[in-house]
């Protein structure tokens, strides 16, 4: 048990890192304009289910990236085609994400305004 909460501190502790990177604080207001936005809209439970999942997908992918460019500037801080490749990978995850988050999005305000 004593170990069990060891590991969720040191997940909370993880969780508190990511909420002082500058990257993640910029999606997670976002997302907190976006659900201020949506509530405005008469959205059934499966909706806001959708739209939370949608946020929580982005969020998640800026933490890999965040994860990801941390860990490159550890291993290899120098300029290098190979590093410069997997940090733009990871940004295009978020971007893919967040591109799939708008769309469904625009297709939930969509049909509420038609
Ligand atoms: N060591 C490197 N070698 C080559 N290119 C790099 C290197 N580090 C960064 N880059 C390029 O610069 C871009 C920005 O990298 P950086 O690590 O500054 O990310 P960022 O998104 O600006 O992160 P943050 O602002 O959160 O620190 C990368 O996507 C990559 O194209």
């Amino acid at each position: 048990m004593k170990q069990l909460l060891a590991k969720f501190s040191y997940a909370f502790r993880g969780v508190g890192l990511a909420l002082k990177d500058k990257s993640v604080i910029v999606q997670v207001v976002i997302m907190l304009l976006a659900l201020v936005f949506f509530s405005f809209f008469d959205l059934s439970l499966i909706e806001w289910c959708v739209l939370l999942m949608c946020c929580g997908m982005v969020i998640v992918a800026e933490m890999f990236n965040t994860v990801i460019e941390r860990m490159m500037n550890f291993i290899h801080p120098e300029c290098d085609d190979r590093v410069r490749d997997i940090k733009d990978f990871g940004a295009g995850v978020v971007l893919a994400a967040s591109f799939f988050a708008l769309l469904i999005g625009i297709l939930i305000i969509g049909s509420k305004i038609i």
